[in-house]
Parts: structure tokens; sequence; C-alpha cells
């Protein structure tokens, strides 16, 4: 096939990268502009009119000429428009002519692209005047079914799957297929299913991408390629998405450098920031930056995806980054992004560095501080230990660790503390023991701030050490190490809070994900503090029913998630509804506020520090409605005044009615919103 470079109404355009050949499947065969090569993009419901897309399909362009144009525009500044879209169409028309006789055969099967493409795939939902209208009669079974019965099957298939890895490919597939389907299923079954497209399974799936890769999903930037930043980006096909997950794969979950195959967690973060939030998932964009990786397994496996070489120096993977951020703010200026999964310094540096200059936050230093600090409201006061007596000991000084630390100083100081009282609060411990500023070794400048001075020389080497001296009411941990947390420290801390009074339960936050890096389970937190300890973990475990001996019968004691799913998903919406301009630490400390108070008198009654994850959902829209609010507050919603003096008249019904009416919801595929 011919290339851009040789091809030649634009002699003076050398520069202009291969565009990709015209692959004759369905989907690139679709004319509409946002085509979409993956099925994370496809083009919004909301924008697509009731005018038959079946009809469109069937128009003679095989390619995108919008999508195209603009990543042939991309690569070269000088041309002209004019110029470019000159070429762009002889090149097409070649292109076109070459694979015509083909092409036509497909264009004829409109009502078979139609079940290839996952956006307009409504399986066995099409109604009769759809099937027919679209050229689908013979090509599905007869029958029509309500979503309900599609759902059912898919969930039979899916626990007829013997591993979560098996389940996950399953779902994978449907998305690939049918993303409505896709996301009603997960939303209807999150319980079940968000183990699955997320921690602990997506840990697996990481471990494995390379192995299990059957097709693309996301943007997979390498930095061999860093200077096509902007026609990688341009080569998406939704022209304006709305939020990205991007990661290096460096620290994913606590699984370390998983090089590329650590996309996994930002294709999983982004489903959940549709089925938790409902953001459209034709407007998500997950990345991983490959800078190479140290894993030795990854270098050595034949089918690894990546570079196959060592990371390069941290000072390069910040100039990629810059380069990256420079592009995203050219290309999609709009779009916020989520750092995600950077290990500890680049974590902390690159939100620094863009905080104030991109909409940008980072999921593990902020998100995970919100949601701590989110369920640390609601755990004070089932514990039972006053604001001003709780002391607490963080195993784990990484980004996550930190980031958790200053959120809950912020409550503190917000709360009348001054902030040395609220720092004084916080004892953290690394793997050599309590951070204090005469420990003899260097410490990295994250933990500075919360290296204590007051130990008078004492260097406490072990947990239990640390607690026997401390004496916590608190522990909360964020190491990534399985089983941390022993007997004798679970224990200890239990027999610290008994000692201040009678009716205290100890706070016991395992963190770490996925389930095989918790620092304990909730059958250990259970067993070991006699069933007091109010405990929340980064992944799910699953309720515990014993048999205490107690006239009432049995006793069933229920386990919170504390996970950033209760926050991110919430704060970036509020983010992208709002048009905010910069994610602030108002807007992230709201959003842990409004979690705390999102709770039912239910769940409340049931000792829940977080919603049910069913509710996620709905946490997560009072979230975004405080977030939003919060950005006014601070002066970053582009949002017009006059909107903002109508909401503030008719108060949050009206926010919060705004806000569902933007949100995606997969509700019904009977009438599929005029979509054929
Ligand atoms: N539940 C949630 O929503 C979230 C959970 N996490 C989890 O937190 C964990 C840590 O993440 P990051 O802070 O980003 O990692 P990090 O690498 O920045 O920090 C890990 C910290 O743990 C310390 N550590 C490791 N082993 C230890 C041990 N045996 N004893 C004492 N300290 C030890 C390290 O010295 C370091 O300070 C990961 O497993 C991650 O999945 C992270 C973000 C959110
Ligand atoms: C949940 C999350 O962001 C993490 O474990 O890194
Ligand atoms: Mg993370």
């Amino acid at each position: 096939m011919s290339s851009v470079a040789s091809s030649s109404s634009a002699s003076d355009i050398v520069t202009v990268p291969t565009p990709r050949s015209p692959s004759l499947s369905p989907r690139a065969a679709s004319p509409t502009p946002t085509t979409p090569a993956v099925t994370t993009c496809a083009p919004s419901h909301k924008r697509r009119s009731s005018s038959s897309s079946a009809r469109r399909m069937t128009s003679s362009n095989p390619l995108s000429t919008t999508t195209s144009l603009a990543s042939i525009e991309s690569g070269i500044q000088a041309a002209s428009l004019d110029q470019l879209r000159g070429y762009a169409q002889n090149h097409y028309a070649e292109v076109h002519q070459e694979h015509e006789t083909e092409y036509l055969d497909q264009t004829m099967a409109s009502g078979y692209q139609i079940l290839r493409e996952p956006q307009w795939n409504k399986g066995l939902a099409f109604t009769p005047d759809q099937r027919i209208n679209n050229n689908l009669t013979g090509l599905i079974p007869h029958t029509i079914e309500s979503y309900q019965t599609q759902c059912a099957r898919a969930m039979k298939m899916i626990q007829s799957r013997p591993t979560p890895i098996d389940k996950y490919l399953y779902l994978s597939s449907l998305k690939a297929e049918n993303i409505d389907l896709f996301y009603r299923v997960v939303m209807d079954n999150i319980r079940e299913l968000m183990p699955l497209v997320y921690t602990p399974t997506i840990g697996d799936v990481c471990l494995q991408y390379s192995s299990l890769y059957t097709r693309p999903e996301a943007l997979y930037i390498s930095i061999k390629q860093r200077k096509s930043i902007r026609t990688m980006l341009r080569n998406w096909p939704c022209k304006k998405p709305e939020i990205c997950v991007v990661t290096d794969g460096s620290r994913i979950l606590g699984l370390g450098d998983l090089g590329i195959n650590g996309v996994g967690i930002s294709i999983g973060k982004l489903a959940l920031y549709t089925a938790a939030a409902g953001i459209d998932p034709s407007k998500t964009l997950p990345i991983v930056l490959d800078c190479g990786t140290n894993n030795e397994t990854n270098l050595q496996d034949p089918l690894y995806l990546g570079l196959r070489q060592r990371r390069v120096p941290v000072d390069v993977q910040q100039e990629f980054m810059d380069e990256f951020m420079d592009a995203v703010k050219d290309v999609f200026p709009e779009m916020l992004v989520q750092f995600e999964d950077f290990e500890t310094e680049k974590a902390f540096n690159y939100l620094d560095r863009y905080r104030n200059t991109h909409r940008c936050f980072n999921d593990d230093v902020q998100g995970t501080g919100a949601v701590v600090l989110g369920g640390y409201i609601g755990a004070v006061e089932n514990s039972g230990v006053p604001l001003e007596e709780q002391r607490l000991v963080f195993m784990g000084a990484g980004s996550a660790g930190v980031g958790v630390a200053k959120q809950l100083m912020e409550y503190y100081t917000r709360r009348g503390l001054t902030e040395q009282e609220a720092r004084d609060k916080f004892w953290l411990v690394d793997t050599k023991g309590l951070v204090t500023h005469d420990r003899g070794d260097r410490l990295a400048e994250h933990k500075k701030y919360f290296a204590r001075t007051d130990n008078h020389e004492r260097q406490f080497r072990t947990l239990e050490e640390v607690i026997e001296y401390v004496k916590p009411s608190a522990l909360v941990g964020l190491t990534a190490t399985f089983g941390c947390f022993t007997e004798p420290t679970i224990r200890a801390l239990k027999a610290s809070v008994d000692a201040g009074g009678a009716g205290r339960r100890p706070i016991l936050f395992p963190l770490s994900n996925p389930l095989t890096k918790a620092e304990c389970t909730f059958e250990q937190a259970i067993e070991w503090t006699d069933g007091q300890a109010i405990f929340a973990s980064g992944s799910p475990f699953s309720p515990i029913t014993k048999n205490t001996g107690a006239e009432s019968g049995p006793v069933t004691y229920l386990p919170n998630q504390g996970n950033n799913v209760y926050v991110f998903p919430g704060l970036g919406l509020g983010a992208i509804l709002a048009k905010a301009t910069r994610v602030t630490d108002e807007m992230v400390y709201t959003g842990a506020d409004a979690l705390s108070k999102s709770l039912t008198a239910d769940e409340l009654h049931a000792g829940l520090i977080y919603p049910r994850i069913e509710r996620v959902r709905e946490a997560s829209l009072v979230v975004a409605r405080e977030v939003m609010k919060a950005a006014r507050r601070d002066g970053v919603s582009d949002l017009p005044e006059e909107q903002w003096v109508e909401w503030e008249e008719w108060g949050d019904v009206a926010l919060m009615s705004y806000i569902k009416s933007q949100v995606y919801d997969p509700v019904s595929f009977a009438d599929a919103k005029g979509r054929l």
C-alpha cells in the first residue's frame, strides 16, 4: 500500500507517519469521525442522533477522513490545511481503490457491521424494526431478549468459568462486543464483578497481561516514540476524551514494576469511572507510558509486549513525562489526567510538577488520602476513642502512606489543632522501623515531614516496639507486604485501646492491594481483636459469621473496603462536570467529607464506615456534587456564572439532577436511546 511519504501531492511532506492501512474490518470501515479502534472509546451515546447509524455505515468512504486528517495534521506543522486535505483525499482514493472490491462486500453487510461494533451492538435486544431497517434479520437468533435476560446469560457464563482470570476474560470480550451489556452486567452485579474488573483480579491480569493480550484497549506510548506523542494521542478515535488514567507501570498495586503490563490498571480504573460514576465509556482513555522495566520476569518473557530494556534513568523518565503532559495539554486541553501507580518519588514529583499547570491529580496520594479520611471519620465515631485521643501508627511511608497521613492531618487542623499538634498524631513506620530524624539513614524527601523528633534518640525497629511505645488507637497498613500485621501486633493494638476504657474499639486498616499483599486478613482481624476491630481493607473480604455462644445466635461481622474507588470516580466526574481547570486540595478534601456523609441510616446502623459497594455509584454522585461546589468555591470552575447562580438558587437538588442528566447509564437496550 502507498505511504504518506511516497504519495506526492504534497511532496514537502516527508515527516508524516504512515497512516494505518485501511483494515477492512467493519470497525475501520465505519465512516463516523469518531470511529473507535478500541472498545473503550465508542462514540458518545448522547451525541448519537436517532438517524440511522447503520445507514451512515454504508457510506462509501472506508476511512474516517476526520480522524486520519487529525493524525496527519499533528505531524506537519508547516503544511497548510488545504494542502493536507487535498493530500489526504488523494491518498484515501488510492487506498480505497486498492481495496474496493473487498470493501464493497463489507458495506453490503451493514447489519453485520453493527453487530461487530461494541457501542452499536445490542445483542438480542434489537426490535423487529431495527432488525429490518438495518439488515440484521437472520444474523442473530429470531428471539428478542430484554437486557435482564442477556445479563442473566452473561452471569451464568461468568459463574461457570473456573478461575477469576477466565471470568475476567469473558467480561473483557463482552466489553469488546457489547459495551452497554458489559456495563449493565457490571453495575447490576458490582459486588461480584468489581473484584474481577478491579482488585484483586486485575493484579493477576496485569502480571499476565502480555500473555493474555488479544486486542488493543489503550494507548501504548513508548519512550522510543517520544517525538510522536501528539500523533499518537490524535490517533485515539475519540476526539474529546474527558478522563485519562495514565501509568508507567512502575508500581502496580503492591506488585512492583510491571512495565507495560501495568496498563491493566488504567483499563480497570476507567471501567470503574463508568460503572461507579457514569462517565461515558467513549470519553475514557487508558494510557501506559513505556519507559522500560526492571522486572526480570518481563524482560525474560518472550511474549512481553513492552520495551525489552531496563528503565531509563529517572531524569529521562521525567523529560518524557514533561513531553507527554505538554502533548496532552495541546491535543486534549480539557481532559483530566489521573496519575496511577507511579513509583513513590515519581508519584510525588509529578503531582507537584503539574498540579498547578494541568488538570490532574494523583489517585494513590490524593484519592487514597481522601478515601481513608472518608472512612476514618466514621471509624472514630464507632471506636469510642475521642478524636483528640486518637494516635495513629502507619506501617508504610510511601506515596499512599504519606498521602493518607497528610489528608488525615488536614482533618485535624480543620478541627482546631495546630499543624504541629496534628502532625504529632502520626507515627510512620517503614522497612527500617519508626521514621525519625535521627535514625541514621538518609530519609527520602517525602518522609521528612512526618519524621519524629520526640523519640529522645531511641529507635524503634519493629512494629511491635512502635505499638508498645505509641499505644495507638489506629493501625493503617500501606506496605504491600502480606501478613505484616502479625497476631502479636494486632493483639497489642487491641490492648492499647482497651487500656483507655471499656467499650473502645481499635481501628485496623490493612489497605494494601491486591489480597495477596494485605497486611492481615479479615478473619485474623476478627480473631485477634475478639471481633472488636473496625476493619477496612484495600481489596474485598467476605463477611464472617461466628458462633460466639451468645443467646441471640451467631454474629455476622461486616468488613469495609477502604479503596480509592469510593473517591476517584466522583472526584473525576465532579472535576469534569465543573469544567475545573485544576484539581485543588479543597476539591479532594471535600470529596472525602462528602463520602463520610453518604452512608444511609441502615449502613450506619450496621456499623459500616463506607457505603455498601452496591451503592458506590450513588456515593460517587454525592462526591461529584460536592467536588463541583468546591471547584466553584476555589474559583477553578469554568462553567458560566449564570449556571452556578441558578444552581445556588435551587440548591443541591438542582445540581444533582444536572449531574444525573449527564451520566452514562446503559439502562435499556430495548429502546437503545434511539441509537439505531
Ligand atoms: N486501598 C487503597 O485504595 C490503596 C492501596 N494502596 C496500596 O498501598 C500499597 C503501597 O502503595 P504505595 O504507598 O504507593 O507504595 P510505596 O512503594 O510508595 O510505599 C511502600 C512503603 O511501605 C514500606 N514497607 C514495605 N514493606 C514494609 C514492611 N515489611 N514493613 C514496614 N514498611 C514496609 C516501604 O518502606 C514504603 O515506605 C500498595 O500495596 C498499594 O496497592 C495504594 C493506593 C490505594
Ligand atoms: C487501589 C490503588 O490505587 C492501588 O492499590 O494502587
Ligand atoms: Mg493505585
